[in-house]
């Protein structure tokens, strides 16, 4: 008996659908929240933070009262990947927020929004990271900028002219974090590792 690990998609804003549809495919059962109601339906073995835009969900997760609970399941060490907004969020420190722009504090790195310019300068690149090599979208990425604690660099951004070497993915034992979108181009890479530790955290 294998069972199926719980993962909550955040689903205020952003892109949500591509995530359920690869975690489906990965043997997980993605559940959309929307609301601190469904946040507070656990149990959860994995917690996906999408990409779209961050102060949009900052707002939102805040309004909907779910900022607390979310950065509380996050603390309590449940397996978190999270994409382009979704490590805007996770960071502690945002160099360049918008007006009144928060994030959950909850990952020791340094973000800085929009990195490499704008919705035109959107790219497809293929990046090697820790766990492999991923085809990658860039959407006014950010770039991370510092990382501290036991932060780790798994991919760094090569071919581009523009901002090549700029740290674009990170990971700790609980989090894989990235500036890029995996799902859109449908790489698994990142989310099989994602949900083997959620198979991981199921049976702890
Ligand atoms: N594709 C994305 O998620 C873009 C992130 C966006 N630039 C932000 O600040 O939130």
């Amino acid at each position: 008996m294998t069972g199926v690990p719980r993962i909550a998609v955040l689903a205020l804003q952003g892109g949500v659908a591509e995530h359920v549809e690869m975690l489906r495919e990965l043997g997980a059962e993605p559940v959309p929240v929307r609301s601190a109601a469904a946040l507070s339906s656990g149990p959860w073995h994995g917690v996906v933070l999408p990409g779209g835009e961050s102060s949009t969900m900052d707002r939102l997760l805040r309004r909907f009262r779910m900022r607390d609970p979310l950065a509380e399941l996050i603390t309590s060490g449940v397996p978190v990947l999270a994409t382009c907004a979704g490590l805007i969020l996770l960071a502690e420190r945002i160099e360049d927020p918008a007006p009144g722009q928060t994030s959950l504090g909850v990952l020791p790195v340094t973000v800085r929004r929009n990195a490499f310019g704008r919705q035109v300068d959107s790219s497809r690149e293929e990046v090697s990271t820790a766990f492999g090599k991923v085809d990658a979208a860039f959407i006014r990425a950010p770039e991370v900028t510092a990382v501290g604690g036991d932060v780790r660099v798994i991919a760094r951004r090569g071919s581009s002219p523009q901002g090549a070497g700029a740290v674009v993915a990170v990971a700790t034992d609980q989090v894989i974090g990235m500036s890029f979108h995996p799902e859109l181009t449908h790489d698994l890479t990142l989310h099989s590792e994602f949900v083997r530790r959620a198979h991981r955290q199921r049976h702890a």
